[in-house]
């Protein structure tokens, strides 16, 4: 899938009825389906549901973690927003 979504849309989704998404670089992941497989545990995924995740998950997992998993995962990018 390929749709854009927004930093304010991404917010939106944060618990498993409505998916949890979090942002690492410029894809958008939905873990909701995720939590209970994550070695790392579901509370930590949902502790930055709807946020930007970047930082964490390069600091706890190699390239090849989202090699594997994140194509299964990714369900679009983030939209390109104007910065003041
Ligand atoms: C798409 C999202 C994510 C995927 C697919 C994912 C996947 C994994 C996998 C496969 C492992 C096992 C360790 C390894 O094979 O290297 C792991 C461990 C872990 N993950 Fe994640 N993870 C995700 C997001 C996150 C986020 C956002 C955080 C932190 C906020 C996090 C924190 C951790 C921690 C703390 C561990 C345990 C590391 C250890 O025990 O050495 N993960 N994750």
């Amino acid at each position: 899938m390929s749709q854009q979504l927004t930093k304010a849309q991404v917010a939106e989704h944060k618990d498993e009825a409505n998916g949890i998404y979090i942002i690492i670089d410029d894809g958008v992941y939905d873990v909701a389906k995720f939590l209970d497989d994550h070695p790392g545990g579901a509370k930590i995924l949902k502790r930055v549901a709807g946020k930007d995740a970047t930082k964490q998950f390069w600091k706890y997992h190699s390239k090849q973690v989202m090699e594997k998993y994140g194509p299964k995962l990714k369900i679009g990018t983030l939209k390109e927003e104007a910065k003041l």
